[in-house]
């Protein structure tokens, strides 16, 4: 079978042909109506501790650009709110449109952001990632909407490694990056349980949807959409319009950190 993207061939609409889950009860993203989730005073507070010293490269994997982590260690990992026990953070990856009016894959009350990053995090009660990837409890992933206004210093230091990875299987050493360094001031959240929003569609994801965005300037932007979907040698196929629609809920409450 074809490889899986986000084109008319072989994109979201067509992904249940190889990945039936696709139509399963917790799909992501979803469009998240604050006046439909209910705040839970049990909810805890985020706990992101992030150790710069674990982040080891950028890649371009063809359906995105992703920033990989050592997680061997306790070293960088997500407590606390919503989850129990300890998440090791693995990577994180953006999701972006070919304009700024679109982009993001979760929206809030039919809003799209130009941008959303994904920080994706492993239980630890698993043996490994790949293991946990097919757990209902096995990845929490925090989402961070990305909104048009100031440039983003933290954001700025990714996209200048994008010349080392502009075509898809290209790797390069990314060190000493701080992902908390992308995070907004603010980690009130709403959380529900959904799935992978790329192939294969697992069903093993607690959600965690930052309510503030973070900035990110029109020309920061225009470099991510510099990026090519097409390996070297290939026709350039620009990567943009990287986002899944929102899924239907099928009964799934959305709870909110906050009032
Ligand atoms: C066994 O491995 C299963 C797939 C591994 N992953 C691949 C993705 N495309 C992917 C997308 C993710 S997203 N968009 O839901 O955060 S997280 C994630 S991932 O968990 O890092
Ligand atoms: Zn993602």
């Amino acid at each position: 079978s074809h490889a899986w993207g986000y084109a008319e061939d072989n994109g979201p609409e067509r992904w249940a042909d190889n990945f039936p889950i696709a139509n399963g009860p917790r799909q992501s993203p979803i469009d998240i109506v604050p006046g439909d989730s209910s705040y839970d005073a049990g909810l805890k507070k985020l706990n992101l501790k992030y150790d710069p010293s674990t982040c080891l490269d950028i890649l371009n994997n063809g359906h995105s650009f992703q920033v990989t982590f050592i997680d061997d260690n306790d070293n960088s990992t997500l407590t606390d709110g919503p989850i129990s026990g300890i998440y090791r953070l693995k990577q994180f990856h953006f999701h972006w449109g070919a304009s700024d009016d679109k982009g993001s894959e979760h929206t809030v009350a039919g809003t799209k952001y130009p941008a959303e990053l994904h920080l994706v995090h492993w239980n630890t009660k698993y043996p490994s990632f790949g293991e946990a990837a097919s757990q209902p409890d096995g990845l929490a992933v925090v989402g961070v909407f990305l909104q048009i206004g100031n440039e983003n210093a933290s954001l700025q230091k990714v996209l200048d490694a994008f010349d080392t990875i502009r075509t898809k299987g290209k790797q390069a050493s990314f060190e000493n990056f701080n992902p908390a360094t992308l995070l907004p001031s603010c980690l009130d959240y709403w959380t529900y349980d959904g799935s992978l929003t790329t192939p294969p569609l697992l069903e093993s994801v607690t959600w965690i949807v930052c309510k503030e965005p973070i900035s990110v300037s029109s020309g920061q932007m225009a470099k991510f959409r510099s990026l090519l979907f097409s390996a070297e040698g290939e026709a350039e196929c620009c990567m943009v319009d990287n986002y899944r629609p929102p899924q239907p809920l099928k009964g799934r409450a959305v709870r909110a950190s906050f009032q």
